[in-house]
């Protein structure tokens, strides 16, 4: 097994920093007293010093590193230049894998931003994810859906809209997040047009159409105007754009203009 070991000590040599994803209590307190230990989870049950929290539970492996480091790089718990060990679990929730990561401002893709520095409150934007997640799980009696949720700057955003039919959000005031507005929303799902979402989660409208300026926005090949108009209005806005493609039945987030991430709901 020599030349087993050889490896595992070459992914282990000259290592800046650990991290742990989503580590449980037993397997922390092997490293409890290492320096430059870097604990990512959803939440910090296991009260690390250094601790990234991870907004979902991003399926791609990658991304959830990238989240992770993007995340240390932004407190300064990592550099240019570093290099990391991974440990977490691919599988089924054991730590089965170590990966080792040079750190790189390429690393850097927006995904840790989508959540951190959007206009619009983390948690707003994790829920809009899940009730997008979910729409996409379910469909709506079925069948596939598709829905747009643009969410933050929601006054610059109605201004780059118009509405396709009466606004049934006019003079409530609910949240996303509220189990009830879970079901309006999907509800809603089936007709045409954007639901804009304000900064701290209250449904200013459904049923909007958006107009922003298009113009150089790059979409995947196979989506349309739904995805066009969600990319272009992060563009011409500080939004984020969440939307699932009812063609191929993916998550998608846009940001700056840019496609951020995409997320398969079945996997989540
Ligand atoms: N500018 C817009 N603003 C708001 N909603 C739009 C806009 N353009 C299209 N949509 C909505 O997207 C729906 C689907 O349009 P289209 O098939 O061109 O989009 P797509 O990007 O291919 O998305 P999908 O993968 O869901 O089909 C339309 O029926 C409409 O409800
Ligand atoms: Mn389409």
């Amino acid at each position: 097994m020599g030349s087993f070991d050889d490896v595992l000590a070459d992914i282990m040599a000259d290592i800046d920093s650990v991290f742990l994803f989503s580590p449980n209590g037993a397997f922390y307190e092997r490293f409890a007293d290492e320096e430059n230990v870097v604990v990512v989870a959803g939440e910090n049950t296991v009260d690390a010093e250094t601790f990234v929290e991870l907004p979902i539970e991003f399926t791609d492996i990658k991304d959830r590193i990238r989240f992770g480091i993007e995340g240390a790089m932004d407190q300064d718990l990592v550099e240019e230049g570093n290099t990391v060990a991974c440990f977490g679990s691919i599988f089924n929730g054991e730590v089965d894998s170590a990966v080792r990561v040079r750190v790189s401002e390429d690393l850097r893709s927006g995904l840790y931003d989508l959540f951190t520095n959007s206009r619009a409150d983390p948690n707003v934007i994790r829920d809009v994810f899940d009730v997008a997640l979910e729409l996409g799980r379910k469909g709506q009696k079925g069948s596939p859906v598709g829905a747009l949720f643009v969410v933050g700057d929601a006054g610059k955003v109605m201004n780059k809209s118009r509405p396709l039919s009466y606004n049934p959000f006019e003079k409530s005031h609910v949240h996303v997040g509220d189990p009830i507005v879970n079901v309006m929303l999907k509800e809603f799902s089936r007709l045409d047009g954007a639901f804009v979402i304000s900064d701290s989660g209250k449904i200013v409208s459904a049923y909007r159409y958006l107009e922003p300026s298009a113009e150089g926005i790059d979409i995947p090949k196979g989506l349309g105007a739904r995805h066009m108009a969600g990319g272009a209005i992060t563009r011409d806005t500080n939004a984020t754009a969440i939307v699932l493609s009812e063609s191929d039945g993916l998550v998608r987030a846009f940001k700056g203009g840019e496609l951020i991430l995409e997320l398969d709901p079945e996997e989540h």
